[in-house]
């Protein structure tokens, strides 16, 4: 069923899996910024600037692009800048019914999102067309706030009053990794936007073209020019985003040293940041838990997205008593998954997203096997048969003879590479479960209700889960404690991270001044 040639505008893409060749002689594609409402070119074209993106599933060519210099980030959040003044001005209601739009607009072109994210990541199918789903429901949640985004009225003496407004802040700018492209572009634009501000994007490096897409569905729904805006390029990029003067607010999705950088370049300016940075994440079983679910939970907790997702639970702890059973049924599971093709509705892991990254998550596993670690499933270079499918594949792996100062049991490696590790007391595993810098999510299987709730009451993470892992809803608030970030994500409580309170006092008697 998969497209044999697809047309993105401005660029002709031929081929399953081909070298993209494009109206510019197959040369350079510059159509990849996305600046007062249409794909644009940077105006000053470096070919020294040129950004080779790779396919993940077979490390062929997909398409060049030109990296944004401060010309064209200005001229994108001058964009922004400039659109603000109408956008800002509309009703809430307004504003909700063209996101609406767009949000129908993605529906009806799900498959060729999902087609493009999973040529532009390495995932899957079956989760890139999940992960269209997510943006889809960003927009559609946050248009149906948009109308009920108010200030309060505070009565005062003698019949004065006070109220309060929420203002949009501005140009909102937002940074995304290469592990939800559309994802991070869904969850960063749609508050923004619901809330009045205008946005500029700078999709990761490696996954450019999804966040292009959204542009035009935005547009094509009425958004005016200029509301939605995006520069391509890496970390140089990024930080002339961060530290343009006209940018209000940076809501940013990476790593901890880049999330650090991020906060440094943004308080030059004094601006708001919303951080979703790495995690380490415990998820406790206990021996009473239903088994079948704990395991199908470490698995989801684990394994989406080639195990390349910040909250995993990458750390499983798992009462002594029935470790045996546990460790069966999971290594069982998890020797089924199929690897391979992304583009197979069957495959559940796909290519990691380079090179580099697979070489990361290899040299954790032999490091963990030096530390003592025993591979009990995966942890293998996979090679599919199709010869076109030269990516980096690695089989889900699970280690156990784990101890807590292992690195691969400290540091967070990006990759299907699930730890286990046995404990016997609830005091025991919540002072290990907590002993990270990190603080992203946290989970415990147990069918103990009471116990359930008091070891999530002792875990230090942002967003928790009983008998069940890294399900998402965007009706529910997402972010980290610790080192794992700052600001939320989902929920209502993202209107706050997108507006300012303004304060108004209306005096309705005389002046009392004592002067
Ligand atoms: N928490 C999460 O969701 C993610 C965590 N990571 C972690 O980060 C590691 C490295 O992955 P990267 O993609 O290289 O993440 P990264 O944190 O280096 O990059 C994330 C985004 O920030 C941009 N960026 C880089 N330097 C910047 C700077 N100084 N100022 C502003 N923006 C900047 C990048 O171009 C990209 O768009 C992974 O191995 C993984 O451990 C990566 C992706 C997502």
């Amino acid at each position: 069923m998969w497209l044999q040639q697809v047309v993105l505008r401005g660029v002709q893409v031929v081929g399953r899996r081909g070298v993209c060749t494009t109206v510019n002689n197959g040369k350079l594609p510059l159509h990849f910024n996305y600046i007062n409402g249409e794909r644009v070119s940077p105006l000053n074209p470096d070919p020294s600037q040129v950004m080779k993106v790779l396919e993940p599933a077979t490390g062929d060519l997909l398409i060049e692009l030109q990296t944004s210099g401060p010309d064209e980030v200005n001229r994108a959040v001058q964009s922004a800048k400039e659109a603000f003044n109408e956008w800002s001005q509309l009703t809430g209601l307004q504003r909700s019914r063209i996101m609406q739009r767009a949000a129908q607009i993605i529906k009806d072109r799900q498959e060729e999102f999902a087609y493009w994210e999973t040529r532009d990541t390495g995932k899957p199918i079956y989760e890139a067309r999940m992960d269209i789903w997510t943006a889809i429901d960003a927009i559609e949640y946050f248009s149906g706030l948009a109308p009920s985004i108010a200030g309060q009225h505070v009565p005062l003496a003698n019949g004065s009053f006070a109220y309060t407004k929420r203002e949009p802040l501005g140009v909102c700018a937002g940074i995304g990794a290469w592990n939800y492209p559309i994802q991070m572009a869904g969850w960063k634009s749609a508050p923004a936007l619901a809330c009045g501000n205008t946005f500029v994007f700078k999709p990761s490096q490696f996954t450019p073209i999804t966040a292009v897409m959204l542009g035009e569905v935005y547009t094509e729904a009425g958004l005016p020019h200029g509301c939605y805006n995006v520069v391509q390029g890496a970390g140089e990029t990024g930080t002339l985003l961060c530290e343009h003067p006209d940018v209000a607010k940076v809501s940013f999705t990476g790593s901890v040293p880049t999330g650090s950088k991020v906060m440094a370049a943004a308080a030059g300016g004094i601006k708001t940041v919303t951080l979703e940075l790495g995690g380490k994440s415990p998820l406790i079983v206990f021996a009473d838990a239903n088994l079948d679910n704990a395991v199908g939970g470490a698995m989801l907790g684990n394994f989406l997205s080639q195990g390349e997702v910040c909250s995993n639970a990458t750390r499983v702890f798992v009462e002594n008593s029935v470790m045996d059973q546990f460790l069966s049924r999971l290594v069982e599971r998890t020797a089924r998954m199929k690897v391979g093709d992304p583009m197979d509705d069957d495959t559940r892991v796909g290519a990691m997203i380079h090179q580099d990254q697979a070489d990361k998550v290899m040299t954790y596993l032999e490091g963990a096997k030096k530390e003592g670690a025993v591979v009990a499933c995966g942890g293998e270079m996979v090679t599919p048969d199709d010869p076109q499918l030269k990516g980096c594949y690695i089989s889900p792996c699970v280690l156990t003879n784990c101890h807590d100062d292992m690195t691969v049991v400290r540091e967070e490696v990006f990759g299907p590479v699930l730890s286990i590790l046995g404990f016997d007391t609830e005091e025991e595993v919540i002072e290990r479960a907590n002993d990270t810098e990190f603080g992203l999510a946290g989970g415990v299987f147990t069918n103990d209700l009471t116990r359930a709730h008091r070891v999530i009451a002792q875990m230090q993470a942002g967003t928790c889960y009983i008998n069940n892992f890294n399900i998402i809803d965007v009706a529910v608030p997402f972010g980290g404690f610790k080192k794992s970030g700052l600001g939320r994500e989902n929920g209502v409580v993202t209107v706050e991270y997108y507006t300012q309170v303004k304060t108004v006092y209306v005096e309705m008697g005389d002046v009392d001044a004592p002067f």
